[in-house]
């Protein structure tokens, strides 16, 4: 069987190329075969269809849908479902996204086991994410052009970012200054518990790892922070000094954090410009829907030049590459200087040289800036140095969280 894999780039255009690879334009051979594609696209497709039409194909093994259960779990669901489909050959596509070590090991003995009976192609961002078992890898040169990779390595565009990050009012945030701090959370959706006594606390200037593996709660913990989880109300947890339910608003929160996620764009079909969508930051919306004033376009313009973007300011957000793309929705988030800034698996779908780039501004945001940064990954990125590492593990009572050594 011959197994081929596809080594892209965020420049590629991705959705074009499944559709050609689906019609057999790239690879003649499967023409006629019936195909599944495992991908975040596929997901994201199908919790439309729970949202909008209340069509629920997948469930999860705890009998979530899709909308309410972890990224982990909804990657292992959609794999069930689709090879009880009977492709007669499997598109799989950034396998290891959200997952954890233990789950990507398991998708790859999956998907080696698959492989064994239907070809398989595979389209990697990261070549390090790429199977052993692919015989071939091609990259595409130009539009369509396939060129077969061989051990070329590309060069990486270090110290892409020159300015100074504008933080005009590190005053307003005192020296180890408690933004976070959790006493003793519990956390149950239904029956189940999630979080089991969770006490932590983050100061400013910190840069914190969350880990944990899939459906240990990480995102549970963000939305409590963030202000979108209602069970906080019912817990001790003190935000930026105040006491949850102690009568602040969700502004009194939202305007201290800037936040990031990569499921920021699901949906997301509004032409705003580079810069409107730089601006947006300031009002915790995706995409502009207010008249800025003149410091806010100052500040916009100043992040706009240090990611090296100014002369795009123009242009539709949605037609830079998804890496540029992300890199502007980190900026946005830091626009208000936040005193903490959340990323949710930021380096999801990003390719090697994008993440190279990704993780240069959030190190320079780390170094110059007293925001403290709260990243949660799957992925080791060997460029990312957190100097914390807060770890939730699984427990039949809901998990519990240690601090582990970085
Ligand atoms: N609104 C909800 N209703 C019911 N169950 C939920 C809800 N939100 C989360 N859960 C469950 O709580 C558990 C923790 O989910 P959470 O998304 O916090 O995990 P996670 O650590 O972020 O996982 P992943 O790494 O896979 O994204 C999961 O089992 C999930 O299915």
């Amino acid at each position: 069987m011959n197994h081929v894999a596809f080594y892209l780039s965020n420049k590629d255009n991705k959705v074009e190329f499944v559709k050609r690879l689906v019609s057999g334009a790239v690879l003649p051979r499967l023409k006629h075969l019936k195909p599944a594609i495992f991908s975040e696209e596929t997901i994201n497709k199908l919790i439309s269809e729970e949202i909008r039409h209340d069509i629920y194909l997948v469930q999860t093994q705890v009998k979530n849908s899709l909308l309410h259960s972890s990224q982990g779990e909804r990657k292992q669901a959609l794999l069930d479902y689709i090879i009880s489909k009977n492709p007669e050959y499997l598109i799989v596509d950034n396998i290891y996204d959200s997952l954890d070590t233990e789950a990507q090991v398991q998708l790859k003995h999956n998907l080696t086991e698959i492989a064994n009976h239907i070809p398989l192609v595979q389209l990697a961002v990261r070549r390090s994410d790429i199977l052993p078992f692919i015989e071939t890898v091609y990259r595409i040169e130009g539009k369509n052009r396939l060129v077969e990779l061989q051990n070329e390595s590309k060069p990486t565009d270090t110290s892409r970012f020159r300015f100074q990050i504008p933080y005009s009012k590190p005053e307003n945030v005192k020296k180890e200054e408690s933004l976070v701090r959790f006493k003793n959370v519990s956390i149950k959706y239904k029956e189940r518990c999630v979080l089991n006594n969770i006490s932590w606390e983050i100061k400013s200037g910190e840069f914190w790892q969350l880990i944990g593996k899939n459906g240990s709660g990480k995102t549970t913990i963000l939305s409590l922070i963030t202000g979108e989880n209602p069970k906080a109300y019912q817990q001790d947890i003190t935000l930026f000094g105040f006491k949850k339910g102690s009568g602040e608003s969700i502004w009194d929160i939202k305007k201290h954090i800037g936040s990031f996620s990569s499921e920021y764009l699901r949906g997301f079909r509004r032409l705003d410009s580079v810069e409107n969508m730089m601006l947006s930051g300031f009002y915790d919306s995706i995409g502009l829907y207010k008249y800025p004033n003149e410091r806010e376009i100052l500040v916009a313009k100043q992040w706009l030049n240090i990611l090296g973007f100014y002369e795009l300011r123009k242009q539709p957000f949605l037609s830079l590459s998804k890496g540029y793309q992300r890199l502007i929705l980190i900026a946005r988030a830091m626009v208000k200087q936040p005193k903490l800034l959340v990323l949710d698996e930021p380096t999801n779908d990003l390719d090697d040289h994008d993440a190279t780039l990704f993780c240069e501004l959030v190190n320079k945001i780390a170094s110059e800036t007293q925001t403290a940064i709260l990243y949660v990954s799957h992925r080791k990125e060997p460029n990312l140095k957190p100097q914390f590492i807060y770890q939730l593990t699984t427990n039949t009572s809901g998990s519990i969280g240690s601090i582990v050594n970085v």
